[in-house]
């Protein structure tokens, strides 16, 4: 096709046409949009539909070497070589991201038919990347990052499961392998989960491993402590809230909890301890899976799995009128009950071992023994705290150990039923053993009470400054 020769007597820009119709509220859009064009990053060539250039911005005139307003009139053959813009005027047809060679670089371009009643009264042209290359380094780039994504997906998986897989819920005995085979029955539904059982039995352990048997394994675990959040804080700290809710309120907002769990679980940890009036938003939230931040007025759809923990018993709370009875039964859909660690004593020796080579870590050539009387008391005592109690006993232990043997000698004074004065024993007069009694029943208590030092003061009967007095006589951390 023979290229038409350029016009120059015969100027077609927008700016002409507007001046002569003499608006200026117009001729300002125009300025503005005018602006615009030459401030687009991208170099960009407007023609007519006969390919006559209207409009040149100046990244193109930089990219070519030539003044903008020199190219306005000129047929686009004339203005860019190869230029294809008058062709798609006459077809109609959009050309994206098609290579164009340009002063011997392969660029990449777009080329729109821009159509008034069904008529072609204008072509865009755009410049996408100035060398062909930059697409390939974009994409291989996108390939990278692509890639990375899936390893940090694949290493986080294998971060959590290593963690908090069912295997590594330590315990063969009949009921942990019953309770195993039913929490991984739960994992493989969206239904709530009620954990129960004593403090320190591993029903947070449980939470984690169903999420992380779960479908929703990639998501966040959000764990939500009832007892540790201050009430009035309570319902922020859930549902979130808008901007300018309160007095201290973030300028911007903050998200809830729940709406953080999105595609997660959430896990309500002590829910025994949520108060009253916060069980029927809890309700709600369950039942529509949805809620409002507080301040806010409009509802945020989420999805979440529910599973809560207690160590309460909640249907004498309920019986109490404590707990709502409708949110207990919707908690209760897949009740799970963790034993206690006295109605599994063959898991004891298998934990201790565990929690000993977690305390020695990769030290290489380092291996603690128990000696079998020392066993035998391990596996006799009830363990109030549970696992808990029994990791914390063999802690301070392997901290002031002098050998590489636990022996009766270095357990707990209360896990020897009471103490055998025998030939053997020269060292033990009444003051010691008793200072030793106390030390021990303490730790007990402060363990019991999660180191919250007034609950464990109500457990020993004594007031709150008494025990501060012996946690200092037996130097005991006070923090
Ligand atoms: N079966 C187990 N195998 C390995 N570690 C365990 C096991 N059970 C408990 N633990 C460990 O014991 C400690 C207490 O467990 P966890 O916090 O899960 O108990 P809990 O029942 O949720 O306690 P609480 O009711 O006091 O919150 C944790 O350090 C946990 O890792």
């Amino acid at each position: 096709m023979q290229t038409p020769r350029p016009r120059t007597g015969r100027p077609r820009t927008a700016e002409n046409r507007s001046a002569l119709s003499g608006n200026a509220g117009r001729q300002s859009e125009i300025d503005l949009l005018r602006l615009i064009i030459d401030n687009i990053y991208h170099g960009i060539m407007v023609t007519d539909s006969e390919g006559f250039v209207t409009h040149f911005n100046k990244p193109y005139g930089q990219f070519l070497g030539v003044e903008p307003a020199d190219q306005l009139g000129k047929h686009c053959t004339a203005v860019v070589e190869n230029s294809r813009m008058h062709l798609v005027a006459q077809s109609g047809r959009p050309e994206i991201n098609y290579p164009h060679r340009i002063k011997g670089h392969d660029m990449v371009v777009q080329r729109i038919p821009i159509k008034r009643d069904g008529k072609v009264i204008a072509v865009f042209g755009q410049v996408m990347f100035k060398d062909v290359r930059e697409v390939s380094k974009l994409a291989k780039k996108l390939t990278m990052l692509e890639s990375k994504v899936e390893l940090y997906e694949h290493e986080l998986m294998v971060l959590r499961s290593a963690r908090y897989t069912m295997d590594s819920i330590i315990g063969m005995s009949d009921p942990m392998r019953e309770l195993k085979r039913e929490a991984l029955k739960a994992a493989a539904t969206h239904l709530p989960v009620l954990i129960t059982g004593e403090s320190g039995t591993g029903k947070e352990l449980f939470a984690q491993a169903i999420h992380h048997a779960s479908a929703r394994r990639l998501h966040p675990f959000v764990r939500i402590n009832c007892a540790a959040i201050p009430r009035d804080l309570m319902e922020s700290e859930l549902f979130g809230y808008e901007q300018g809710a309160f007095t201290g309120a973030l300028s911007k907002g903050k998200p809830g909890k729940f709406e953080l769990a999105h595609h997660g679980t959430v896990f309500l940890d002590e829910i025994g301890d949520l108060p009253l009036d916060m069980q029927p938003k809890l309700l709600r939230v369950l039942e529509e899976k949805e809620f409002e931040r507080v301040g806010g007025n409009s509802v945020i759809p989420v999805d979440f799995r529910l599973i809560a923990a207690t160590n309460q018993n909640l249907e004498q709370m309920v019986d109490d009128r404590r707990f709502r009875r409708d949110l207990f039964y919707r908690l209760n859909v897949i009740p799970l009950r963790v034993p206690a660690l006295r109605e599994r004593r063959e898991d004891i020796i298998l934990l201790a071992r565990h929690v000993l080579d977690q305390i020695l870590g990769d030290a290489p050539g380092l291996y603690i023994k128990i000696d079998a009387r020392s066993e035998t008391m391990l596996q006799n005592h009830d363990w109030p705290g549970n696992v808990r109690e029994l990791s914390n006993v063999l802690e301070r232990i392997v901290s002031s150990l002098d050998g590489d043997t636990i022996e009766p000698r270095h357990l707990p004074f209360r896990l020897s039923n009471f103490p055998k004065v025998t030939s053997a024993s020269k060292d033990l007069n009444l003051r010691e053993a008793l200072l030793r009694a106390e030390e021990d029943i303490l730790r007990s208590a402060l363990t019991l009470a999660k180191n919250n030092k007034a609950r464990a003061a109500r457990l020993l009967g004594i007031h709150r400054t008494q025990l501060y007095k012996k946690m200092k006589k037996h130097h005991l951390p006070q923090e």
